[in-house]
């Protein structure tokens, strides 16, 4: 919709002095609005974004959050649905953070172009589809595709904003004292707001080594990088063993890139349960991951975009990209945390207690920021329940996620899916009561397909106690990715083997072999 002739399809229904009913399509059907913001939503149908707001609009507010990601949105929006009056501060000119500016949601993307990638391998060899000429990815132009959907999210999370009366700031915030923050605005202005209750909500960023530890590292790029690269590289070098390094490996080396992963040990996943480590590790070098085990990088030269030579205490490796990818860091460079007393620990990464309170009082702490379970969901729940238990009603007085049994995905090539205890976890805790359940299977899917294509599935049950209670699920095979959110419910319910056992199998999936072990 653009253009002012559109205005006409917005209907005004007044009904108090103070609020009206607006119908609009971008504003997603009927919602209630406060006068000021009407003006705002009759611009956004005109121009299809919505503009931060660039000053405080009152004394004090309820509730700020700072940072604009999965943590800081949904907890402002949950915040505002119980009628409070809440700022939300953004630095950048985009809602939604990692998520889905530079993580899951542009990731997912090129893992389903990668798994495209290797279907229609399947369709031609196992499956006999004619496929000539070759299919081939063109990934510069599917790059400014994919950015374009991320561009709608940006709006349709702006329009959220606005629609459920969530102030919009954008800026850097720095906390001046326990209930002010800063805002310095992109034009370098800068204005104070002042609220009863903040919530740090800031993410990470990726780590790169400094050029004192490794010369030329910053030649290299990191994940945020990788999603701008126009081109695909045609040969490619990955540091890192942890989810960003191998789900990267996987979705270039299935689109055809040259890929180098370089590992400090000899597996990769190496927090995950063993068995998956073991599948996986073997099966990305028999897809052509070459990794280089036991391996450190000690220098980089060359130049950036250009051919690239890295040097590891194993010898040397020619590329076109560098991607490092070994781990995170909080973003609190700048927040001003020192000054106002909020501590963080050795890592860098806030101190919260269960409830998400930093030490100082009616200061939190969210997501990526406080360092436990970097994972979207896990910021958006805890988000969520703070809000609910500050401006909630009674029953949700002592809200609070647990960090316990979070089911968690990587997206590999099989996908990983996992929740619960790892078999090292669960016999530190348990010792001999700890029984295992295995299952190592080819999905039917791959019985077309020849023996050098057919991708491993192993699903491991890890059970306590004489009544088997199941502490941890570990799925590695095509579909776990998805199968594992029904499994996880089950866990968290404290589910015994035998309430597997007794469920009748869906046939034929993957899937039924979780309730048939033996
Ligand atoms: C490559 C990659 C893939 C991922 N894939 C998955 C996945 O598949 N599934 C999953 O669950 N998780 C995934 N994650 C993790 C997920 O993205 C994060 O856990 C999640 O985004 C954390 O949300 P957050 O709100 O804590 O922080 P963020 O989403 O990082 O948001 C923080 C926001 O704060 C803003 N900010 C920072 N400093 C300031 C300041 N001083 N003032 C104002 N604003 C500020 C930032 O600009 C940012 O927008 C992935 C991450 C990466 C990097
Ligand atoms: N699918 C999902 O849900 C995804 C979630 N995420 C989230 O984002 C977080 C960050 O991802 P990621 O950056 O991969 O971090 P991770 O913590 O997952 O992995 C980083 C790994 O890199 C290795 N490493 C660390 N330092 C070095 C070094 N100096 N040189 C070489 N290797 C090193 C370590 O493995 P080792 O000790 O074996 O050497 C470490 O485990 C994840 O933990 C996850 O929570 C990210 C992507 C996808
Ligand atoms: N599960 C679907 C994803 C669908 C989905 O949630 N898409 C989002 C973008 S994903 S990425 C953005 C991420 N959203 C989610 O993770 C969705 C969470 C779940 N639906 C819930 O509400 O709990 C997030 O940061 N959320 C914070 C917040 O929204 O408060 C979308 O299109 N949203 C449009 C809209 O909301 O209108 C899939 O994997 O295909």
């Amino acid at each position: 919709m653009s253009g002012p002739t559109s205005l006409y399809k917005i209907a005004l229904r007044f009904s108090s002095s103070s609020t009206a009913k607006v119908i609009s399509p971008l504003c997603s059907g009927r919602v209630s609005f406060r006068l000021h913001q009407i003006s705002r939503c009759l611009i956004s149908t005109t121009t299809s974004n919505m503009a931060p707001i660039n000053g405080p609009t009152a004394d004090r507010y309820d509730y700020i959050c700072i940072g604009g990601g999965s943590g800081g949105v949904a907890s402002s929006r949950r915040a505002a649905s119980y009628g409070k009056r809440v700022a939300l501060i953004e630095a950048t000119p985009r809602l939604g953070g990692t998520c889905v500016n530079v993580g899951c949601v542009p990731k997912k993307i090129m893992w389903h172009a990668a798994d495209l990638a290797d279907r229609l391998r399947h369709a031609s060899d196992g499956y006999h589809f004619v496929t000539t000429p070759d299919p081939k990815f063109v990934w510069a132009t599917f790059k400014p595709q994919r950015d374009a959907y991320i561009r709608k999210l940006n709006q349709i999370y702006d329009n959220n904003l606005d629609r459920e009366h969530v102030e919009h700031h954008q800026g850097s915030a720095r906390l001046i004292s326990a209930d002010s923050v800063e805002v310095t605005r992109p034009d370098g202005q800068k204005y104070s707001l002042h609220a009863d209750h903040i919530t740090i909500a800031v993410g990470g960023r990726p780590t790169i080594p400094s050029e004192e530890k490794i010369p030329g590292a910053s030649l290299g790029i990191d994940s945020d990088g990788f999603f701008a690269l126009e081109d695909q590289p045609r040969r490619v070098a990955i540091v890192g063993a942890g989810y960003i390094a191998v789900e990267l490996a996987g979705v270039l080396n299935s689109l055809g890139s040259e890929t180098h992963l370089i590992i400090r040990h000899d597996k990769v996943l190496r927090s995950f349960d063993n068995t998956m480590q073991d599948t996986l590790t073997p099966w990305m070098e028999h897809t052509g991951i070459k990794i280089h085990k036991h391996s450190n990088v000690v220098r980089v030269e060359g130049e950036k975009g250009k051919t690239l030579t890295v040097s590891t205490d194993k010898g040397v490796i020619e590329v076109d990209c560098l991607i490092w990818a070994i781990g995170r860091h909080a973003n609190t460079d700048g927040l001003g945390l020192e000054d106002v007393g909020v501590k963080v620990d050795k890592k860098g990464d806030v101190i919260v207690d269960e409830y998400q309170n930093s030490v100082v009082k009616n200061i939190y702490a969210i997501g990526d920021v406080q360092g436990k379970a970097l994972l979207t969901p896990v910021a958006i729940a805890a988000g969520r329940r703070l809000s609910n238990r500050l401006f909630g009603p009674e029953k949700f007085k002592h809200d609070k996620i647990s960090y316990e049994n979070i089911p968690t995905v990587v997206f590999s090539h099989p996908p990983i899916g996992t929740v619960g205890l790892t078999e090292a976890e669960a016999v530190r805790l348990y010792g001999k009561d700890v029984k295992i359940y295995k299952s190592a299977f080819r999905s039917l899917y791959f019985s077309q397909i020849d023996e050098a294509h057919k991708e491993p599935t192993v699903y491991k049950l890890i059970v306590v106690g004489e009544e088997e209670r199941i502490v941890g699920v570990h799925m590695i095979g095509q579909g776990s990715d998805e199968a594992l959110q029904g499994f996880a419910v089950a866990v968290k319910m404290g589910a015994r083997k035998q309430d597997l056992d007794d469920t009748i199998a869906i046939h034929p999936t993957s899937a039924e072999e979780l309730v048939t072990m033996r």
